[in-house]
């Protein structure tokens, strides 16, 4: 069956013929976003989610999402997504991070433009016939300084177009290089810094817990008196009330907000005020920006059901649409690895290293650490996936590192897994060969060469004569034919393991047998998801 989605918000038909031509099953209600019961009633139909800004993708909505794969926002901001709560769902986040931001920084702008000179207000006077050409008195931009507060896509789209105005510009960011400020033509100053020198402050971060109410009353008191502001990002970053107060007292000349601490916005304190520009959220409102996000989003969400490719994911490694059909068989691998490592832990697992050794060490790592930590995570917690398990992991304080390194032995490239759990450290290693499958080529250093089948017997036993046909007879005799057989020892008469590929799932009762033969230290019965 074609994979749906749903366009619950007002995106661009260029959208829906995308999805059409790459036989995606989609169904567009522009609507539905707003309206939070309905959403919450048909979600559970879709693998993808299409959205702007107007469909809140809460936990809750999260929750009845029983079969949503992706979220795909046309647009930068992903504060109206529960990131965490799609990561532990193992929903991927999309959104497209260039398709607005030349139209949402001319928006910035125009938005300098109208407060400094009052033009909508200046526009509605002249409309009503009042020629009040002495009240609308403005000031120059030229030659004023303007602080860019988020100097990343759009915050250095506005410091070029502000320095092609004969602007001086200053920055703040954390993330900002001087090497970098130094491209973009900005100089890079600290918070305090930049509004201490700043004629036109202009806000361009995300809204995350660090910028909510960057501008407050305290920080309007370290602001040139008849600063002006401008904000075409988020509504939380400025404090309303007290800009209210910042503009009532004449510290700030004029705002201009096209973003609200609550949207839409019917009724706020900032409205009717004089020397406030107001539009709403209108910064990617363009033919060209709606249908840059609107073909963007659309080809991302196809190419991930389609393919798996992942791009532009905010909460998981990106996968280009030519490395994923190359990198499938060792996503499979890696998850392999941790399936083999997770089924045999039952103690808690603190570290896990993953050693990408030759080729294996020049393909996406990301991804595959992705794959392992998933494999690894899903014996004891069924649902995760490569979305959700390192945030389980993480949320679990497990140390997850991984070593790239030159080829060391026969394979041209293998990945390592090395997991420390409270009891033991297990490691096992496996290579793709070059019928694209998949294979275990040592455990707890010792080598083998295993095919990886539905449904495995794993031994760890005495090296001693009379072990393979104890255990080959216990098998027959319980009715479970072995498909392969493959057997690895330290050295005589040492530590040696069994893998044994077998037709049908072993039972609990079966293992307890195998487990009374006295060659035998521990068995298990092992899973492996072949198929997917
Ligand atoms: N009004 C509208 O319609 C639109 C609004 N936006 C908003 O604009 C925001 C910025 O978009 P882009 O420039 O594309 O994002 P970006 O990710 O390229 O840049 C954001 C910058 O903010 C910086 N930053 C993060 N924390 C900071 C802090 N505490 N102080 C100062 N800087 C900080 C980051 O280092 C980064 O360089 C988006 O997150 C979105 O909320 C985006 C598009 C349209
Ligand atoms: O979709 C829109 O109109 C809003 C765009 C926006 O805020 C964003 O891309 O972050």
């Amino acid at each position: 069956m074609a994979p749906r989605v749903l366009i619950s918000d007002k995106l661009s038909d260029a959208a829906v013929q995308i999805f059409k031509d790459k036989g995606i099953d989609v169904d567009f209600q522009p609507d539905v976003g707003k309206d939070k019961e309905k959403l919450a009633e048909i979600i559970g139909d879709y693998d993808g989610l299409a959205i702007r800004s107007a469909t809140k993708a809460t936990e809750k909505l999260i929750e009845k999402a029983t079969n949503l794969k992706v979220i795909g926002r046309a647009g930068i901001g992903v504060d109206n997504v529960d990131i965490p709560a799609a990561s532990r769902k193992g929903i991927i986040v999309m959104n497209t991070p260039f398709g607005n931001s030349i139209t949402t920084a001319e928006h910035a702008i125009a938005m300098m433009f109208a407060v400094a000179r009052q033009i909508p207000q200046a526009n509605e006077s002249t409309h009503a016939g009042k020629w009040e050409k002495s009240k609308f008195m403005g000031v120059e931009i030229t030659g004023k300084t303007l602080g860019i507060i988020g100097a990343g896509n759009i915050g250095s789209i506005v410091a070029s177009r502000a320095i092609g105005l004969k602007m001086n510009v200053v920055a703040f960011d954390p993330f900002l290089t001087e090497e970098r400020a130094t491209q973009i033509g900005v100089k890079k100053v600290e918070l305090d810094e930049l509004f201490a020198r700043a004629d036109f402050i202009t806000l361009h971060t995300p809204l995350t817990d660090k910028t909510r109410n960057i501008i407050d009353a305290e920080a309007f008191t370290k602001m040139k008196d008849g600063v002006r502001i401008i904000n075409c990002a988020r509504g939380g970053l400025i404090v309303e009330s007290d800009l209210v107060e910042a503009l009532k007292s004449g510290k700030v000349a004029g705002a201009a907000l096209d973003v609200f601490e609550e949207e839409p916005a019917k009724e706020n304190a900032l409205f009717g005020m004089d020397n406030v520009v107001c539009t709403p959220h209108l910064g990617a409102s363009t033919s060209e920006a709606q249908e840059n996000v609107a073909l963007q989003v659309a080809e991302q969400m196809a190419d991930y059901l389609n393919s798996g490719a992942v791009t532009n994911a905010i909460n998981m490694p990106s996968i280009s649409a030519e490395e994923a059909p190359v990198l499938k068989p060792f996503v499979k691998l890696a998850e392999m690895l941790g399936s083999f490592v997770g089924q045999v832990t039952d103690a808690p697992i603190h570290e896990v290293e993953i050693i990408f050794d030759g080729s294996t060490a020049g393909m996406n790592t990301r991804a595959l650490v992705s794959a392992a930590v998933s494999g690894l995570m899903r014996p004891q917690m069924p649902e995760a996936n490569m979305v959700s398990a390192p945030l389980l992991a993480k949320e679990r304080g497990v140390i997850i590192s991984e070593v790239r390194r030159d080829k060391t032995g026969i394979f041209d490239g293998y990945i390592m897994l090395r997991v420390k759990a409270s009891d033991t450290t297990r490691t096992v290693a496996g290579t793709v060969f070059s019928d694209g499958k998949p294979r275990f080529i040592q455990i707890k250093g010792i080598n083998i060469d295993a095919e990886i089948g539905q449904n495995m017997v794993y031994t760890t036993n005495i090296d001693k004569p009379g072990f393979i046909g104890a255990l080959g007879t216990t098998l027959g005799e319980n009715g479970v034919n072995i498909a392969n057989f493959q057997l690895g020892r330290k050295a005589a008469g040492s530590d040696a393991i069994a893998l044994l590929y077998v037709d049908e799932p072993v039972s609990d009762a079966v293992i307890e047998k195998l487990t009374a033969h006295p060659q035998v230290i521990r068995a298990r019965a092992l899973s492996f998801d072949v198929e997917a």
